[in-house]
C-alpha cells in the first residue's frame, strides 16, 4: 500500500474531495496534518498486512491509496470499480475496525476510484490477483478452473482483438474467456445456445421470449452462456446498456445502497439498462430484496428490455422465491442443457488443449488419452476442466502418462458430478421388480392401481436419488409433465410421513438401489 499525500489532487474527478484532502484533519491545510495521516495509513497498512498475510495484501491492497482523511471519515482510493466493490465487499469491516483502533473516532471508510485511465496490463494484473487469492468458487467465476497463466493468456488475446470501450455498467466481472467462440455446442445445449445467441445479436425488440430462463445442474456451462451473451452484446454495434450480475451480487449491492440511503439511485441506474443477465438465480432470498428485484423485474420486461436468468433448477422448482417473481420468471422461455455427450466432453478437452499450447507450443497430450479422460469423465465441463488440468500439471513430472496412471490420477472425479452414480434406469429396474410389474408399465400411460404407486415411488427415488431436475425425470418416465412428478413426489413424502411400513421399504428399496 502506498501513501499518497493529499496534495496529488490531480488524479482526483472531484475537486471538493481533493480540496477536503489538503484542509482535512485539524481543518488547517498544511504538512503536519498530512504527515500524520500518512503515517497512520502507514500504522493501518501494517496492521493490514500482519493480518490478511503477505500475498493477500499484494493482491488486493497493493494499490490502495490514502485519498482524504477528514475528522470522521477517510476516503481510499483504488485504480478500479472491481477492486473497489472487493474491498468494500470482503475488507470494508476489517479496515474500518484497524482505523478505529488507531483512531477511535474515525466512523466511516470510504473508497474511491482513481479516474487514471485503465491499462490492458493493470486488468491482467487484476484477474490473475483475483485468481491466485479468492476462494475456489468466486476465483471460478472470474477465471474458470484454468491454470492462472491460461486466464492472463485468455485476456491478453482478448485484449488484442478488441479493447471495448465500455463495459458493464456495473454488476459482478465478465471473464473475456467466456464468449460464444469458446462455448462447445453439443445436442445437450443447442437450444439454450441458440436462444443465447439471439438475444444477444437481436436484442429483446426483435425477441419473442423474454425472460429466457437457462437451468442445469452444476458446471453445465450456465455462467459461461450467460457471460457469452453479455460479452456479445456489450461487443455489438447496438451498444446496449448491460448489466450482468450473480443473484448474491444483486442482493449485497442493494442491501448496500439501503444502507447508504442510496437506494434511489441504484434503481435510476438499473431501469436504464437494455440488458439484464442474473446468475444463480436460486440464491436469491430475503423478503425486501425480492421486492425490490421483483420491481426491476416488472418495469423492464414490461418496457420490452431483455432480462436472461439462471439457476440450477427450473423456475417452477425455485421454491424460495416470492411466488410473484417465480410467476413472472416463467412468463418468458425456460430452456435446460443437460450432461454432456462424448463428443461433446472430447471437444471440449481438444479446445482447452488448443488453448494451453498457445502458451506452450510444444504441449502434446496423446489422442488416446484425451479420448479417455472424455469418456470417463461424463459429470460436467467443471470436471472436464479440473481432469484437463491435472493431466497438465502432472505432464511436468511425468512425461509418459499411461492410460492406467491418468485412472488412478481422476479417481476422484469419475463421476464426481453424479455422487451416488444411481441411474433412473436402475431405479426403475428395481422398483419394477420389487413390485412385480415391468419397466415398460412404469413409463407407459397405464393408470391403474398396480402400476400407479409403484411409478409414483420411482418417481420419488429419482428425485431424491439422483440430481435430475423434475423435467428431466417426468421425459423418463414416458414423457410426462414435470408438475406430475411433483405430485408424485408430494404424495409419497406425504404417506411416508405416516405410514412406517411404507417407510421401511423404501429405505429397503434405496439399499436394493445402491448395491
Ligand atoms: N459447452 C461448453 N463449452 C465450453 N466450456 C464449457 C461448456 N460447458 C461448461 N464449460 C466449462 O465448464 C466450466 C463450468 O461451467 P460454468 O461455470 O459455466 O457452469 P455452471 O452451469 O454455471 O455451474 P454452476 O451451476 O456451478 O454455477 C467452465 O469453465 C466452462 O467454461
Amino acid at each position: 500500500m502506498q501513501g499518497n499525500t493529499a496534495t496529488s489532487v490531480g488524479a482526483y474527478s472531484n475537486g471538493d474531495d481533493a480540496l477536503k484532502a489538503i484542509t482535512d484533519g485539524s481543518g488547517k491545510p498544511g504538512e503536519k496534518s498530512e504527515t500524520r495521516h500518512d503515517a497512520l495509513f502507514e500504522r493501518v497498512s501494517a496492521r493490514l498486512k500482519a493480518q490478511v498475510g503477505q500475498d493477500v495484501y499484494a493482491s488486493w491492497f497493493g494499490r490502495l491509496k490514502l485519498h482524504s482523511h477528514s475528522k470522521t471519515v477517510v476516503r481510499l482510493s483504488v485504480p478500479t470499480t472491481f477492486l473497489k466493490s472487493w474491498i468494500n465487499n470482503r475488507y470494508l469491516e476489517l479496515i474500518t475496525s484497524l482505523f478505529q483502533q488507531e483512531e477511535p473516532e474515525i466512523m466511516k471508510i470510504e473508497i474511491l476510484v482513481r479516474t487514471a485511465t485503465r491499462s490492458v496490463r493493470a486488468g491482467i494484473e487484476e484477474a490473475v490477483a483475483a485468481v491466485e487469492t479468492a476462494p475456489a468458487s468466486q476465483a471460478r467465476r472470474m477465471a474458470g478452473p484454468q491454470t492462472v497463466a491460461q486466464a492472463a493468456a485468455g485476456l491478453t488475446e482478448k485484449a488484442q482483438q478488441r479493447q471495448p470501450s465500455h463495459g458493464p455498467l456495473f454488476g459482478s466481472p465478465l471473464d473475456a474467456r467466456y464468449t460464444f467462440d469458446t462455448f462447445v455446442e453439443g445436442s445437450s445445449n443447442r437450444v439454450a445456445l441458440a436462444a443465447a445467441k439471439t438475444i444477444a445479436e437481436a436484442g429483446a425488440s426483435a425477441v419473442r421470449f423474454n425472460p429466457l430462463f437457462i437451468h442445469s445442474s452444476v458446471g453445465l456451462g450456465k455462467t459461461h452462456l450467460l457471460q457469452a451473451v453479455a460479452n456479445a452484446a456489450l461487443a455489438s454495434a447496438r451498444s446496449p446498456r448491460v448489466v450482468y450480475l450473480t443473484a448474491e451480487y444483486f442482493m449485497w449491492r442493494f442491501a448496500t445502497a439501503i444502507r447508504d440511503n442510496d437506494a434511489l439511485s441504484l434503481k435510476e441506474t438499473l431501469r436504464n439498462i437494455d440488458l439484464l443477465v442474473i446468475d444463480d438465480m436460486q440464491f436469491l432470498q430475503g423478503n425486501s430484496i425480492q421486492n425490490e428485484f421483483c420491481h426491476l423485474l416488472n418495469m423492464l420486461l414490461d418496457s420490452a428490455k431483455q432480462v436472461v436468468v439462471a439457476a440450477d433448477r427450473a423456475p417452477w422448482e425455485l421454491e424460495s422465491l416470492d411466488p410473484r417473481v417465480r410467476s413472472r420468471l416463467q412468463g418468458g422461455v425456460a430452456i435446460e442443457m443437460e450432461a454432456p455427450a462424448y463428443e461433446m466432453r472430447l471437444e471440449i478437452l481438444k479446445r482447452r488443449l488448443e488453448v494451453a499450447r498457445l502458451e506452450d507450443a510444444s504441449l502434446e497430450i496423446p489422442a488416446e488419452i484425451l479420448n479417455h479422460v472424455a469418456r470417463s469423465i461424463t459429470a460436467s465441463g467443471r470436471e472436464l476442466e479440473g481432469a484437463f488440468n491435472q493431466l497438465l500439471f502432472r505432464r511436468t513430472f511425468e512425461p509418459n502418462l499411461t492410460v492406467e496412471r491418468v485412472d488412478e490420477l481422476l479417481a476422484h472425479l469419475v463421476g464426481a458430478g453424479e455422487p451416488r452414480r444411481v441411474r433412473i434406469e436402475d431405479i426403475q429396474r428395481v422398483v419394477a421388480k420389487h413390485y412385480n410389474v415391468s419397466r415398460q408399465e412404469l413409463v407407459s400411460s397405464r393408470r391403474t392401481r398396480v402400476v400407479v404407486m409403484p411409478r409414483q415411488i420411482a418417481m420419488y427415488l429419482s428425485k431424491t436419488l439422483t440430481p435430475r431436475s423434475f423435467p428431466e425425470i417426468g421425459r423418463r418416465f414416458g414423457g410426462r409433465d414435470h408438475t406430475t412428478v411433483l405430485h408424485a413426489v408430494r404424495k409419497i413424502e406425504d404417506l411416508i410421513a405416516g405410514d412406517t411400513k411404507l417407510s421401511h421399504e423404501i429405505e429397503l428399496l434405496k439399499r436394493l438401489i445402491n448395491e
